[in-house]
């Protein structure tokens, strides 16, 4: 039987689109055939979504990174590395490398970008110019006091409400992973536009932010893999269903907040106050650039901070000689007066050497960011050195990052990279190895300095982020004395470019001076009269 004309054109059509699909698939596949990775990783995006999806995609990339190279494949057209010389040289001022699509997932709003997602560098460039200076302490003169105010308001909530006092027979838990947020939350509220959000008077989510976060979690990653489906959110009805500033609860409540603030200075009767809006309406933002712009700070200033906050705490107060020697650095330097009253001065953190050791190492062994980060490489393409062997990227590739590969690199910080060991940090000055030892540490230095991003792109909040630490790592060690719930399994979670812990429960009591623990000690185990108490031995001593 003859096949029709129309059969025989959509026969030739199918087969046209077949061949072409397989050459293209064929050139993507060899541009990187000599970078290694996942067998699939080749071909589709898929093996990367499952990464993303698993809750572990940090684990994952950097076995990927200790299989096959410190740069490799993990879809098409995409790598990831965990080489920091990589890391720099793509992120310098003057690099031809530009941010790559992956940058598109980051924009909130359906039709505004914001200073993390402009994929146009020119624009990036001239926002972020702007954006600094109020992020600088010199403009934003209240910062240290907002930061102060919000660390009291922290200390009074696990101090009035979470405090256990077993020997009243009073037993509470406090979940560390939601009050840390709560904590950077309001402080970056404040910070940024003036006025708390309320998370810490309220002990609650009052505007339903983080639960609507933890929803959307499964979009951000499938838009993290999938960028251009971020062009669906044109249209009109998947629009209608995103958050908007009318919104009661959720992202759009907070970007109603926002909005609200952001008002409040423009109106005939304008608030004023030095602080970090005053500083970027005077450069000229626009009141639709700050909605947006305010909006992405508190994304991007709560998460990673509140992470870095509470798993610093985590590790120093689940490693009692580590605790220790931290409380003594404090406490020598208290009696000599070099440490403020209620709350230490963030010049005053900056110059104890252990407690710098403990936040460097915290940030280490748990980089806040997860995030690939990706850029991509300029359109002639470039020699990487993976490992001492040069290997062509194609223009186009993108280049993602894998800060837990990075961070965790033996040849960087020792074999003991696993382990939380603030130690690491402090430089032995002793004989001939001075010069040696300088260096080890000089180059840990300039490794973990990039979990705050690099050159064009580095962190404009870092100067906040380090404040919040300096003050809040030592000041809630002074007060409470933290003991894990459950060591076996301290927590919950889920990594998504950021970390998502729950159930992260600690026993909190006061901590007391050395002397008055020696007395509650003594008197736990003697009675007023003189008697004391027993504990029977366990049965199974070997009979005399
Ligand atoms: C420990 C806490 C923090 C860490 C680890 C961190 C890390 C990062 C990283 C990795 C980037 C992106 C780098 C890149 O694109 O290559 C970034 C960008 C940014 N961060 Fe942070 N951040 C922290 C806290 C904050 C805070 C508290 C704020 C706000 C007050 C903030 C505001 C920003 C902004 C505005 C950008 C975008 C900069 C740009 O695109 O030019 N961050 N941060």
């Amino acid at each position: 039987m003859l096949a029709t004309p129309t059969t025989t054109i959509a026969l030739v059509a199918t087969l046209t689109l077949l061949t072409l699909y397989i050459y293209n698939s064929l050139r993507t596949y060899y541009g990187l055939r000599d970078f290694g990775g996942h067998w699939s990783s080749g071909w589709s995006r898929l093996w990367m979504l499952k990464t993303q999806s698993s809750g572990r995609m940090n684990k994952i990339f950097t076995k990927v990174n200790l299989k096959y190279g410190s740069t490799a494949r993990i879809a098409p057209k995409f790598l990831v590395t965990s080489d920091p010389a990589l890391f720099r040289r793509m992120s310098a001022v003057r690099s031809p490398f530009t941010r790559g699509g992956w940058y598109a997932a980051l924009k909130l709003h359906p039709e505004r970008d914001n200073i993390t997602s402009y994929l146009d560098e020119t624009k990036h460039a001239e926002i972020r110019n702007r954006m600094a200076p109020g992020y600088s302490g010199k403009e934003n003169v209240h910062l240290e006091q907002d930061v102060d105010e919000q660390l009291l308001k922290f200390l009074d909530l696990v101090g009035g409400k979470y405090v256990a006092e077993p020997e009243r027979e009073v037993f509470r838990t406090v979940d560390l992973s939601r009050i840390t947020s709560y904590f950077t939350l309001d402080v970056i509220s404040k910070v940024a536009f003036g006025q708390t959000f309320g998370f810490l008077d309220q002990d609650e989510d009052p505007f339903g932010y983080l639960a609507n976060l933890a929803q959307m979690l499964p979009a951000i990653i499938v838009f993290g893999v999938y960028t251009e489906l971020t062009k669906l959110l044109k249209i009109p009805l998947i629009k209608a269903a995103l958050p908007k500033s009318t919104d009661k609860r959720g992202l759009g409540r907070v970007m109603g907040f926002a909005r609200d603030r952001v008002q409040e200075r423009f109106g005939p009767k304008g608030v004023r106050r030095q602080d970090m809006l005053d500083a970027f309406i005077k450069r000229g933002m626009t009141e639709e650039e700050l909605e947006s712009e305010t909006l992405t700070q508190i994304t991007a200033g709560s998460d990673s901070t509140a992470s870095a906050l509470r798993m610093t705490l985590h590790f120093i107060s689940t490693s009692p000689p580590i605790l220790s020697r931290l409380l003594a650095e404090a406490n020598i330097a208290i009696d000599a007066g070099r440490i403020s009253r209620p709350i230490i001065k963030d010049a005053e953190a900056r110059v104890l050497p252990y407690l710098q050791a403990c936040i460097k190492e915290g940030l280490r062994i748990y980089p806040p960011v997860t995030g690939l980060m990706a850029k991509q490489v300029p359109p002639e393409g470039a020699m990487i050195d993976v490992d001492g062997v040069e290997k062509f990227a194609p223009p186009g590739t993108q280049i993602g990052w894998n800060s837990w590969g990075m961070m965790h690199d033996p040849a960087i910080f020792g074999q003991d990279a696993e382990i939380f060991r603030p130690e690491r940090w402090l430089v032995r000055s002793d004989g001939h190895e001075a010069e040696k030892e300088a260096e080890r540490v000089r180059r840990m230095d300039e490794t973990v300095t990039l979990c705050f991003g690099y050159g064009r792109f580095g962190c404009l909040g870092r100067g906040v982020a380090t404040m919040e630490l300096n003050k809040a790592v030592l000041e809630t060690l002074l007060r409470f004395n933290l003991q894990s719930c459950n060591l076996a399994k301290p927590f919950d979670e889920n990594v998504v470019g950021f970390y998502v812990h729950t159930n992260m429960n600690f026993v909190a009591t006061r901590r007391r001076g050395e002397e008055e623990d020696e007395k509650a000690g003594f008197a736990l185990l003697h009675h007023g009269d003189g008697s004391g108490v027993e504990a029977g031995a366990l049965a199974g001593a070997p009979e005399e």
